[in-house]
């Protein structure tokens, strides 16, 4: 998936089955004059579940199918035999999914565990053959009970915890390369301002075991929080991130200014931004010499003050290694 594998809000309808019949049957046989109720009870209706899954990151698979619908419990049958349960459908989500009831908007639950199950519309219970209600003054009770109905839902999936790092800068600063080659993701990249339109996720291996998640979004530029270019739309993505990393280009004209510019837009969108992690990688150091990365190095430092910065290069892999380390140390503060 190139573009647009970043779903974190999708609607979905769910319904479970129908409990089967109980049934009315009399035994009837051969010399046995007096065969008595033998009506079976009907089979569960099937659950709709939904379940953690540690290695789903999006709930991009809820864009092509909306509607689930669980089995319906068969009904019972003579001897005494139920009928089949239905079917339960399970609806595979990643961790950090709330659910919402879509109507009222309330919280219904939260998966957050691998694995963790949890029912969203039960199935109906199956009705008790008629062999149950023989009494000593009904001894062929000719009743039996129904099915009860299953249940429909519409919820609403929304992605919490989106990733762990979201990438902030303005178009052309490198965000969706610096993502090509930290993860496995194939963003679009080009020279041109706005090449991304729609955020793009990635997992970044860490070490041996270890991984986490970074965000691309389009660039910010100016006015951002006003409604111009993109990245509006997409910076309440970033409110999700636990650290923002700031992309500035080497070749900016004025580094600790385009920082300030990005960190106001963010401000004015919304304050709360501003109690994240920050952290500055400034990208494409390969167009620097030794020299004039000190030269940049002292002045930012002088610039920035309290904030970290790093430089890195996409192409060369320069400093790649030392970001990771710094976001990983970050995150497990
Ligand atoms: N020299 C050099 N060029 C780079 C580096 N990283 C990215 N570029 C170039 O910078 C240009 C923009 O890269 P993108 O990754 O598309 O930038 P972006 O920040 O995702 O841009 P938007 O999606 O438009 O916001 C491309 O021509 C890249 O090849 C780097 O480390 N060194
Ligand atoms: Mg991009």
């Amino acid at each position: 998936m190139t573009e647009g594998n970043f779903v974190d809000y999708v609607k979905v309808h769910v319904a479970s089955g129908n409990g089967g019949k109980g049934s009315t049957h009399l035994h009837r046989e051969k010399y046995v004059p007096k065969g008595g109720p033998d009506g079976g009870d009907g089979g569960r209706g099937g659950h709709v579940i939904l379940k953690g899954n540690e290695s789903l990151w999006t709930l991009l698979h809820f864009k092509f199918k909306r509607h689930f619908k669980a089995g319906h419990g068969e009904h019972g049958s003579k001897n005494r035999s139920s009928g089949a349960d239905g079917a339960d459908v399970y609806l595979e989500v990643p961790l950090g999914t709330v659910v919402k009831d879509s109507l009222t908007g309330e919280v219904l639950m939260e998966i957050t565990e691998n694995g963790q199950e949890e029912k969203i519309v039960e199935g109906g219970m199956g009705g008790r053959g008629n062999w149950h209600f023989k009494t000593s003054t009904n001894q062929t009770p000719r009743y039996a009970q129904p099915g009860i109905p299953g249940q429909e839902r519409d919820i609403t999936l929304e992605l919490k915890v989106l990733a762990d790092v979201g990438l902030v800068g303005f178009p052309n600063a490198g965000k969706s390369t610096l993502l090509s080659v930290l993860t496995s993701a194939k963003p679009k990249i080009a020279d041109y301002p706005f090449t991304t339109l729609k955020p793009n996720l990635g997992i970044v291996k860490y070490r041996e075991f270890k991984s986490f998640v970074m965000a691309d979004i389009p660039g910010i530029i100016e006015g951002a929080a006003e409604g111009k270019g993109l990245g509006h739309y997409f910076l309440r993505h970033i409110e999700r991130n636990s650290i923002l990393l700031f992309l500035i280009p080497a070749d900016s004209t004025d580094v600790s200014q385009e920082y300030m510019i990005l960190l106001n837009e963010l401000k004015n969108y919304n304050p709360e931004l501003l109690d994240k992690d920050r952290l500055v990688a400034i990208s494409k150091a390969d167009l620097l010499d030794e020299e004039l990365m000190e030269e940049m190095r002292k002045e930012v430092k002088k610039d920035l003050k309290e904030v970290p910065f790093t430089f890195i290069s996409s192409v060369s892999q320069f400093g790649l290694q030392q970001l990771k380390d710094t976001l990983w140390g970050l995150l497990n503060e």
